[in-house]
């Protein structure tokens, strides 16, 4: 029976999982990845990492599961997007990879816009720091050297496919990311990308992401086992549409809510549907002719670690979640409990503000480590709410919500999230690993006759639903309006961030 690879290249880790022909999971592995923070609003991470995280998750999934290995038909790629990762002519990195919450380039996004003309309807997107396309403005300001070097520009999960095949290829889900893709057309615009100092020539071919983008090196099939056979790599997705792909989230309305490092309220959409003045993004989803719109919080599930961290509790997160929720069992304490604003790096939906900083409000001495954590899962489900506010003043249909993410296999904050949003969560099975899967069910696709599109895609089993408790929405509401407020105190106070360097004297303007 033939398996197939999806291999998931996330913020905190890099996922592998091992799928037969009906989609069920034969192995599983992880490896962690670290995020450098070398000066304020700047996040990193060096390609090679995630190459050495990828094989050895590889070398996982081969040993946990040899026979099924032998079989392997197809590989799907997933990918953190926006990731700014500069080669040189000889396909070497040049600098650390600029990561999607990196917050460095708020006047290169200003800039960006300033010199293209009617910059939001052509990009279908707001310029934000994350994406790609003021990243290269910031490295030709600052760093000219490197520019004038760089020979290709990938995303992370292309950059891994270039270690896998040699080819510089990517797929339309992360190629709308990056702000030099005509999203309607689903091609390169040579007029965005003229904008940032480059020409086609420095991006890579696109494919879609069912389609095969090339095949695994001969010398890495014979390393792997795989009798040096020509393994087709699917085009795969960014990690949003490869999770969608995962739950079956195509037809218009299907959406899910992701608690990874980011968190993302997620829907497909009936075509191209832009509203960037909201700051909603709108993006190609994984597969032919569809497209999806999201609402970003940049710290989800990374601001529940952070904080278990803090407290000393970063080996024991459901242990420290056990607390939050013993903690809020008590009405008068969820009435005094602190609140949290989720900013550690800044916000996307619906802010678009990279300045923007974390908060605590209302610490009092009887509050301990539980106090904080609730607080952490409280704030992110507020900020979802900001979330789910956008789409809905788009008038973008959100008529299922899955849940996924790593953040996903804790119950209480599943409540909580559905308590603040007022809506059903579905808890499918696999819900941790909806990326991977996404991206091993487009290696299914890359080499399945189109007839058996539906059945791959199909949604999988919900393992638990978690219903809204009206009375806990509606003592929620005058929280949330209370986390606009503290937004609102918090641009009013904020301590003027450092300037991560200032342009070097051969900067171009
Ligand atoms: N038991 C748990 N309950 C809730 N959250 C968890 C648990 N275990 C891990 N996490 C969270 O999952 C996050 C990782 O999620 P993941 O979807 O793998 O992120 P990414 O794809 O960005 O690497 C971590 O930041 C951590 O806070
Ligand atoms: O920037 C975005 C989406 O626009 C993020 O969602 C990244 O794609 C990272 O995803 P996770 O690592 O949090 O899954």
């Amino acid at each position: 029976m033939a398996a197939f690879l999806g291999l998931d290249i996330g913020t905190s880790s890099v996922k592998a999982v091992l799928v037969d022909e009906a989609g069920a999971a034969l192995a599983e592995a992880g490896r962690p990845l670290a995020v450098s923070r070398p000066r304020p609003l700047w996040s990193e991470q060096d390609p090679e990492d995630w190459w050495t995280a990828a094989r050895e998750a590889v070398e996982a999934v081969r040993a946990a599961a040899p026979q099924a290995w032998r079989e392997l038909a197809a590989i799907g790629l997933s990918g953190q997007m926006h990731g700014a990762t500069l080669l040189d002519g000889a396909g070497r990195p040049l600098r650390p990879a600029i990561l999607w919450n990196d917050g460095r380039c708020a006047a290169e996004c200003a800039e960006l816009e300033r010199r293209v003309p009617r910059f939001r309807a052509r990009a279908s997107n707001v310029a934000m720091p994350g994406f790609t396309a003021p990243k290269l403005l910031w490295v030709a300001a600052h760093e000219p050297d490197i520019f004038a070097a760089t020979r290709m520009v990938l995303l992370p999960k292309d950059y891994v496919r270039f270690r896998l095949t040699g080819e510089f290829v990517g797929e339309m889900s992360d190629a709308a990311g990056t702000l030099w893709l005509d999203i309607a057309r689903r091609r390169w615009d040579d007029e965005l990308l003229a904008a940032c100092g480059l020409t086609s020539a420095q991006v890579p071919r696109l494919v879609e992401g069912s389609q095969v983008s090339g095949h695994l090196s001969p010398d890495l099939a014979r390393a792997w086992g795989l009798d040096g056979r020509a393994i087709p790599v699917a085009g795969g997705a960014g990690d949003n549409a490869a999770s969608a792909i995962g739950i079956g989230a195509v037809a218009p309305g299907d959406g899910f809510l992701s608690l990874g490092t980011s968190g993302v309220l997620f829907a497909a959409t009936d075509g191209l549907r832009a509203d960037p003045d909201r700051t909603l993004h709108a993006f190609c989803h994984a597969l032919p002719e569809l497209w999806h719109v999201m609402a970003v919080t940049l710290a989800a599930a990374s601001a529940l670690s952070w904080v278990a961290g803090l407290t000393g509790q970063g080996d024991d997160i459901p242990g420290l979640i056990a607390r939050a929720e013993a903690f809020a069992s008590d009405e008068s304490r969820r009435a005094a409990a602190p609140l949290f604003l989720p900013y550690l790096t800044g916000e996307r939906t619906p802010h678009n503000d990279a300045g923007a900083t974390g908060l605590f409000a209302g610490l009092r001495a009887e509050h301990g480590a539980d106090a904080l954590c609730h607080a952490v899962l409280e704030g992110v489900a507020l900020a979802f709410v900001d979330d789910l506010e956008v789409l809905r003043g788009a008038d973008v249909a959100l008529t299922s919500c899955m849940l996924v993410g790593g953040g996903s296999r804790s119950a209480f904050w599943a409540q909580l999230l559905a308590d603040a949003l007022g809506i059903p969560l579905d808890r499918p099975a696999g819900a941790a690993t909806g990326a991977a899967t996404g991206a091993a069910r487009l290696a299914m696709l890359c080499v399945a006759p189109p007839e058996r599109m539906a059945s791959i895609c199909a949604k999988p089993p919900v393992e638990r639903r978690f219903e809204p408790r009206q009375e806990r929405h509606a003592e929620m509401k005058p929280r949330h309006d209370r986390f606009r407020e503290l937004y609102r105190a918090e641009v009013a106070t904020r301590p003027e961030l450092p300037l991560s360097s200032p342009p070097s004297a051969g900067a171009k303007a």
